[in-house]
């Protein structure tokens, strides 16, 4: 991967499996800044990937040849308010954001008419290198400025570049906050399987196990489809037949799909707050 000096602006979760995912793809930490208000998150991320770490936006900034934008949506303009003052001018910086609901727009205008930006929306499972993001810019971006947020990303897992800035949102819908749905899932299932009598303990094994060998036999065989995977689970007048009939007339693809739709709502309702 092209090296380039790159900082980061936030420190958090996020920002934290980037990082994590670069070193581990052999990016030298000394081409990596940090910037946070929180000293002890700094100081963690300097023991454990030996990176540059900054209090200040500005000190980072300043020499960086890529911003990545990871401070939540809410205090992004506080934090670029402040930076784009003292910096005057992007130049030729690439600004990567991974912030979700702030449009390339409004990125834009927080920058000083930078246009040299690139929009990612990855997800936590990137803490482990099995990330999933979709990212997006405008043809305008140099390609060679979309090569490395994407070598970037996938550092940290695959990604998926979307044609239209409203794919962001239904990146986000699909992936972003997914983790969190199946998340859900499995802790509905685990106390299910409590109630039964397991263990917490044993009630976690049951279903996380399930829950990973399921996904790995989706990653495995590419040929079938989900639903062929569910057949084959599925014996005629067994058991899985009637907890998947159960599912079905309760709802379950109507319930998904109403979700799905909210986290875009929410998405697109964060574009005119932030
Ligand atoms: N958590 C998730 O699953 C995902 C989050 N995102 C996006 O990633 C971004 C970061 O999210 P997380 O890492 O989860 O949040 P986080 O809260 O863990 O990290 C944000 C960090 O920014 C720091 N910060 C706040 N104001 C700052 C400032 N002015 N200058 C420097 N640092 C500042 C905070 O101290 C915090 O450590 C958000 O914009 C979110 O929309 C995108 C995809 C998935
Ligand atoms: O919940 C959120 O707003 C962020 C974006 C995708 C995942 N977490």
């Amino acid at each position: 991967m092209e090296q380039r000096n790159i900082a980061f602006i936030g420190g958090g979760n996020m920002a934290r499996s980037l990082v994590s995912g670069l070193i581990h793809a052999g990016y030298p930490a000394a081409c990596i800044r940090v910037t946070d208000l929180d000293q002890d998150k700094l100081d963690a991320l300097q023991q454990e990937f030996g990176v540059q770490t900054f209090l200040d936006n500005f000190a980072a900034a300043d020499g960086a040849d890529v911003l990545v934008l990871a401070v939540k949506p809410q205090y992004m303009a506080e934090a670029l308010d402040e930076l784009t003052e003292r910096l005057g001018t992007y130049g030729e910086r690439l600004v990567i954001s991974i912030a979700a609901g702030i449009s390339v727009t409004r990125l834009s205008a927080l920058l000083g008419g930078h246009r040299r930006i690139v929009r990612c929306m990855p997800n936590t499972p990137a803490l482990i290198g099995l990330g999933m993001t979709g990212l997006f810019a405008d043809p305008s971006v140099p390609v060679a400025d979309c090569g490395f947020a994407e070598s970037m990303l996938q550092s940290v897992g695959k990604t998926v570049w979307v044609g239209t800035e409203s794919g962001i949102n239904s990146v986000i819908a699909a992936s972003g906050s997914a983790p969190a749905y199946f998340f859900l899932f499995m802790e509905a299932m685990a106390a299910e399987a409590q109630r039964m009598g397991f263990s917490a303990e044993q009630a976690r094994l049951l279903v996380q196990q399930t829950a990973l060998g399921a996904a790995q036999m989706v990653v495995d065989n590419p040929q079938l489809e989900l639903a062929t995977l569910r057949a084959q689970v599925t014996s005629k007048g067994g058991t899985t037949a009637e907890a998947i009939r159960s599912f079905e007339e309760q709802g379950l693809a109507n319930m998904v799909s109403t979700a799905m739709q909210a986290a875009v709502t929410r998405a697109e309702e964060m574009e005119t707050l932030f």
